[in-house]
């Protein structure tokens, strides 16, 4: 593991125009030119709110905000991959319904000496993984900020489904996941000991790359209960079991423990089973399917939904560590 220089910079001090400089009403032409929209919008940025069609006659909406030494760090990050990190954790819970993402508005915090171009960095990160999802970029705010902030509320689609909520599960469902997990733990802890590398690893803590089409795939294959994997595995799945009313049980012989985070785990003198079990970010989603159903294409079957009063277990055990990311803590 090299210690290569950062990708990311923390330049508020060096070269550029300011965001100061180049105005609130400036820094909104500058982001908001020459972007297509898809079809279903109807009215993009430039009044006083956008107007989107909604076909299915409801709307699924998030919103999930990132601050700047809590989500990421700019010497660890390019703006650009922060944009695109702070769209993928909102399409993610658009998808952990069961729905397509349609559309998003976007806030932007910063402060006066910001770069502007750090911010247009930072919205063609967001335009970057809108348009790879097909979603319009309809709207958002400009604020001054001690901090850089990015706040991105998304809308999506649940296409005549009914949505897959938390509060599904029943005992005897199956318990399968589609996505990476622990890749990000492990690419945050490479970076905290001051290393760029495996990239592999340290990319996924930089962006996530949920398998959105995984959501609406599973909903239309009769997914009783769904969440994105974002604070940890099993706090997440206790979140689902607590809505649920039952237990959860995981079974370690069917993760997937990549030989990367072995490595790196070996490397780092930490446990890459724990990262699997724990670590937020990667986005996987996880769902309950009655047990005969066969799984769609992509998703692992990895624990069992047990009777309520059971709580999460992992191999039949009380897991005895922290389970997941939790603010404040
Ligand atoms: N400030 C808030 N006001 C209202 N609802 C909130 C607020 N913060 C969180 N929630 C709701 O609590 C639930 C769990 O939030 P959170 O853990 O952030 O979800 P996720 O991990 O899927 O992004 C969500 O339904 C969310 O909308
Ligand atoms: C600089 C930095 N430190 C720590 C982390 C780890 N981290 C921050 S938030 C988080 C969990 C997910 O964030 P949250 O705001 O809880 O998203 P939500 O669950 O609401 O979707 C994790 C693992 C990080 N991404 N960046
Ligand atoms: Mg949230
Ligand atoms: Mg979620
Ligand atoms: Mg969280």
């Amino acid at each position: 593991m090299d210690a290569h220089p950062a990708p990311g910079r923390d330049d508020a001090g060096s070269g550029g125009e300011t965001v100061a400089a180049v105005g609130e009403f400036g820094l909104i032409r500058a982001v908001t030119a020459d972007r297509a929209q898809p079809a279903g919008t109807v009215l993009g940025p430039g009044d006083d709110a956008a107007v989107v069609a909604a076909p299915d006659g409801r709307v699924v909406v998030t919103t999930d905000v990132l601050v700047q030494g809590v989500h990421f760090r700019l010497d660890w990050s390019t703006p650009e991959q922060v944009g695109r990190k702070a769209v993928a954790v909102n399409l993610s819970d658009i998808a952990a319904m069961g729905a397509v993402p349609t559309s998003i508005v976007v806030g932007i915090g910063c402060p006066a000496d910001t770069k502007s171009a750090l911010v247009t960095e930072l919205v063609d990160g967001i335009s970057a993984e809108a348009a790879r999802a097909r979603v319009g970029l309809v709207g958002g705010d400009m604020v001054r900020a001690d901090q850089l902030v990015i706040s991105v509320t998304a809308l999506g689609d649940l296409g005549g489904r009914e949505p897959v909520t938390r509060s599904g599960a029943r005992p005897g469902d199956v318990v399968a996941v589609c996505g990476r997990l622990g890749w990000a733990a492990a690419g945050l802890a490479v970076l905290g000991r001051g290393f760029r590398s495996p990239v592999g690893v340290v990319n996924a803590h930089r962006y996530p790359e949920p398998p959105y089409a995984a959501g609406p795939a599973a909903a239309q294959a009769g997914a009783t209960a769904m969440i994105d994997v974002s604070d940890g595995l099993l706090a997440d799945l206790g979140h689902l079991a607590e809505e649920s009313g039952v237990g959860i049980d995981v079974h370690t012989e069917r993760l997937d423990v990549d030989r990367k985070l072995v490595d790196v785990g070996h490397a780092l003198g930490a446990d890459p089973l724990h990262w699997v079990l724990t670590g937020g970010e990667d986005h996987a989603l996880a769902a309950t399917f009655p047990s005969y159903t066969d799984l769609p294409a992509g998703w692992l079957r990895i624990g069992t939904v047990l009777m309520p009063g059971t709580g999460v277990t992992v191999d039949g055990e009380p897991y005895e560590h922290e389970t997941g990311w939790e603010h404040w803590r």
